[in-house]
């Protein structure tokens, strides 16, 4: 999957953080092949350039409803997207033809109506949102129109909704091939109502499920020519044996035990139960009740359910009394008996215990306590008697109860396969496949072991079957791909199930020897695997040994598999039960076949199980499967919390990551030409302009851009791993410079504009302004004109008046001068008339 790209400062990336898996953030320094990530999260990452994968800013808000749609298909990318549809509640994403269902721990009524049956209904696959129907409808649709049968593989760890899921693609089937009610039952209801039987003898409360499937199950829907459901087979595998003895706080044994002793009082009297509290295979935990569940109610219904499924009530009473019995045999205890390792009834509390299983059983009680005290042993010479020991007799009585519970649960699946009734004729089926998801716990067991085989077989069919995808839409876009490269998981399966040599067929040698430990078992695997690359030995531990899973390494603890390997009836217990005056419980220990019982043949889980497996791959080959990974989003079983680390986990072990890089490995992203021009015509203009082949333009584009390995199909372009990004960092490259080419213009023309504006205001301003000026101006020579005219004029006038005061003064000067001449004259002409008057007078 790794995607490599160019990253560069300024890059948007996704960082690991182990906290949350994957954070998100920008890169703002590159040393070398280091880089630091300013997160979204305000953290300061570093990290390695190769640990970087690109983020897609162009991610759709709302997630995208196929993975495939993704630009980058990688780790984080995937998850965010899940994340994102989980917080919108869109719980179901596809991964190409794989459903990806996130557990919503809540119910969403909307989703599974009928109003969305009908929509679902024969809508082309990817129309319509992603949904479980979808899948049930491209299972049928392709069942009728090819004539083949199909599966539907539900995984996911434990409570994760496997079987909700189940359920639901059941009920769509059944909505799609059912008949118009008739009278009884129809097969459909009985195949519905089979789930509440099985989960109430084979579904218990666990710390990670209350309602956890203790078993694997493959439900085949038989139909008819016409696509109607003519018929229905049950499957079962591995049933969780140990849990009717052992269970640990705060978890619960099987369902039915608490609902037997929620039963009416007429019954408990019946099977003389009292308070669960009061059973030894039930008081080992303080979980008796579940929230929201009434056991009461739930007795009353699974009964129901019997009903239609065609458990008589004898057959029902006969069920319940070994229920009941069990937890009797449960309270049987021992003590030392007089001879030596021999063992006898502790009380009589465990008298009465023993009493009433054997009544319940209907066997002789003396027989019944040798049956558990006694072993029965058998010389060329004789025939002895053996006492066990107390501790012995307890772990054969829990022996004795985990084979009847493990019979029992048998007889209910064989009864529902008949009662429901297989169509000899069926030429097609749809096989729901709900099996247990890869586990790895701090203590793993023989259960673990078979479970992890399981998945290890189911993933390699699972790779197969997606490589063969990849392949035919590849064939069917006529592009080579012959160089891909297919990782095969066959070497664990060999580690594991080859003949001889495997660990299966090891653990089988070490049963068959009395003298065997699981010691000397482990040792064995040590000698054998000693180079095996998927096989490792601790170096703390003498007897544990791990295993290279696809899914990851996990560590088994040796020490209870050949007890637990061990697949035989003890003599003495088939003895008993074979004897039972019930003749359903007689039933469940038909005598073994003669053959057997001669040669002693070997029997053992392990290789049952293996055959059990290899005949489900068989049916799986046979039919076009499909897939759908159930995903737990968190561990306190709640909505809305999503938890990054943990969902990882599960992506990695459901394969979804696998097939991602399966895809990676040929050609991840696929566009189709329209797509592709849409987002990568702008790094070749010219190959587009004017040319309406789009397969030569993008054909163009990608050899200008000097990419080499991309293929061109019919109608779409394929990428190989990191093409796309390559591309994308183009784009961006070609969109930052023309963006900054528009920045440069826009800002020349808003710069001009301001300007010429600013040109034009100030012409303006300045022609009002001289005006202004002006208009000053002139006032103020007006004002000057007038004020000169205004002083001449008063200067004039001054002037005049002094003027005339001057004229008028020297007129009056002139006059007064002229006068006093005058007068002088006047006086010197009488003086001198005088003076001539004088003379002459004189
Ligand atoms: N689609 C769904 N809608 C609502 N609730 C769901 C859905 N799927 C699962 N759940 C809830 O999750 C719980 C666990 O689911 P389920 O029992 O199907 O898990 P599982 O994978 O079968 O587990 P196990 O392997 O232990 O049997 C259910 O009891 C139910 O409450």
């Amino acid at each position: 999957m790794g995607t490599k790209v160019n990253i560069i400062v300024g890059s948007h990336v996704w960082a690991e953080e182990p906290d949350v898996a994957w954070v998100d953030g920008e890169v703002v320094k590159i040393n070398g092949d280091e880089a630091e990530i300013q997160a979204a999260n305000g953290k300061k990452i570093v990290s390695k350039l190769s640990k970087l994968y690109p983020k897609d800013m162009e991610a759709a808000a709302g997630g995208v409803d196929d993975m495939t749609k993704l630009s980058y298909l990688h780790e984080p990318g995937v998850l965010q997207n899940l994340a994102t549809r989980y917080e919108l509640n869109e719980i179901y994403t596809y991964t190409g033809n794989i459903l990806i269902a996130v557990n919503p721990f809540q119910r969403l009524q909307h989703l599974y109506d009928s109003h969305m049956m009908q929509q679902y209904k024969g809508a082309p696959f990817g129309e319509l949102s992603p949904h479980v129907f979808a899948v049930a409808d491209v299972a049928y649709r392709a069942m009728i129109h090819e004539g083949r049968s199909n599966s539907i593989l539900v995984s996911g760890e434990s409570g994760a909704g496997k079987t909700e899921t189940t359920k639901m693609l059941m009920q769509y089937l059944a909505y799609l091939g059912g008949r118009a009610a008739t009278e009884g039952r129809t097969v459909e209801q009985q195949v519905l109502e089979s789930n509440p039987v099985l989960e109430a003898f084979g579904n218990a409360k666990t710390v990670r499920n209350n309602n956890s499937s203790r078993f694997g199950k493959f439900v085949e829907i038989q139909f008819d020519k016409h696509g109607r459901i003519s018929g229905a087979a049950v499957r079962t595998y591995l049933l969780e044996r140990s849990r009717v003895c052992q269970i640990s706080d705060p978890e619960r044994n099987y369902h039915c035990f608490y609902l037997l002793c929620a039963a009416p009082q007429e019954e408990l009297d019946k099977y003389k139960l009292e308070n669960p509290r009061t059973y030894h295979y039930l008081n080992k935990s303080n979980c008796y009740d579940l929230v929201g569940v009434s056991d009461a109610r739930e007795y009353l219904a699974t009964r129901r359910a019997m009903d239609i499924v065609g458990i008589s009530t004898q057959e029902q009473d006969a069920i319940f009394r070994v229920v009941a019995a069990i937890l009797h045999i449960g309270n049987i205890e021992f003590a030392k008996g007089k001879e030596v390792d021999s063992s006898v009834l502790k009380d009589d509390k465990s008298k009465f215990h023993l009493e009433t299983a054997a009544e319940l059983l209907m066997c002789d009680p003396g027989a019944f306590t040798d049956a558990l005290c006694k072993r029965v042993m058998v010389t060329p010479e004789e025939v002895i008697k053996r006492s066990l020991d107390p501790y012995s007799a307890t772990i054969s009585r829990d022996g004795f109860a985990k084979t009847i519970y493990s019979r029992l649960f048998d007889w209910l699946v064989d009864k529902i396969n008949s009662s429901i009734g297989q169509d000899a004729n069926s030429k097609c089926l749809i096989g729901v496949l709900d099996i247990y998801g890869f586990e790895s716990f701090k203590s793993n067991s023989f259960e673990q072991f078979c479970i992890n085989y399981t998945n290890e077989k189911l993933q390699q069919h699972f790779n197969q079957h997606v490589f063969k995808m990849e392949q035919e839409e590849y064939t069917k876009e006529q592009i080579d791909w012959s160089y891909i490269e297919f990782v095969d998981n066959q070497d664990v399966l060999d580690l594991i199930e080859k003949k001889p040599g495997g660990v299966i067929a090891l653990l089988d040698e070490a049963c068959m020897f009395p003298k065997s430990t699981h010691e000397t078992f482990a040792q064995k695997l040590y000698q054998t695997f000693q180079k095996h690359k998927r096989f490792v030995k601790p170096k703390l531990s003498r007897t544990d040994f791990a295993i290279a899973h696809y899914a990851g390494e996990v560590l088994y603890q040796s020490d209870q598999f050949l007890d637990k390997n061990k697949d035989y009836v003890v003599a003495e217990h088939q003895e008993l039960l074979s004897a039972s005056r019930c003749s359903f419980i007689a039933g469940l220990f038909p005598p073994p076949p003669e053959e057997t019982s001669k040669s002693s043949k070997f029997s053992s889980i392990g290789a049952r199980f293996k055959q059990q497996l290899q005949a489900l791959m068989d049916t799986l080959n046979s039919t076009e499967p499909h897939y759908i990974r159930c995903v737990k989003p968190n561990n306190v079983l709640k909505p809305a919390i999503f938890e990054n680390v943990n969902v990882m986990q599960q992506l990695r072990c459901g394969g979804v990551l696998e097939a991602i890089r399966i895809s990676c490995a040929g050609y991840p992203t696929r566009r189709t030409f329209y797509e592709f021009l849409h987002r990568f015509g702008i790094l070749a203009p010219d190959a587009i302009e004017g040319n309406c082949d789009e397969k030569a333009a993008c054909k163009r584009i990608l050899e200008k851009k000097g990419l080499i390995g991309f293929q061109i199909g019919k109608t779409k372009v394929f990428l190989r791993a990191g093409q796309m990004a390559e591309l994308d960092a183009r784009r961006t490259e070609v969109l930052s410079v023309a963006a900054k080419t528009i920045q440069g213009k826009i800002r020349t023309h808003i710069m001009r504009k301001k300007f010429v504006s600013l040109r034009k205001a100030s012409v303006c301003f300045q022609a009002v302004w001289r005006g202004t000026l002006a208009c000053k101006l002139y006032d103020r020579m007006r004002r000057q004109a007038a004020s000169v005219k205004i002083q001449k004029n008063q200067r004039g006038h001054q002037a005049r008046r002094s003027y005339k005061l001057q004229v008028s003064s020297v007129l009056v000067i002139q006059a007064a001068l002229r006068a006093m001449a005058a007068r002088n004259e006047f006086r010197h002409k009488k003086r001198s008339k005088a003076a001539v008057t004088i003379q002459g007078s004189l």
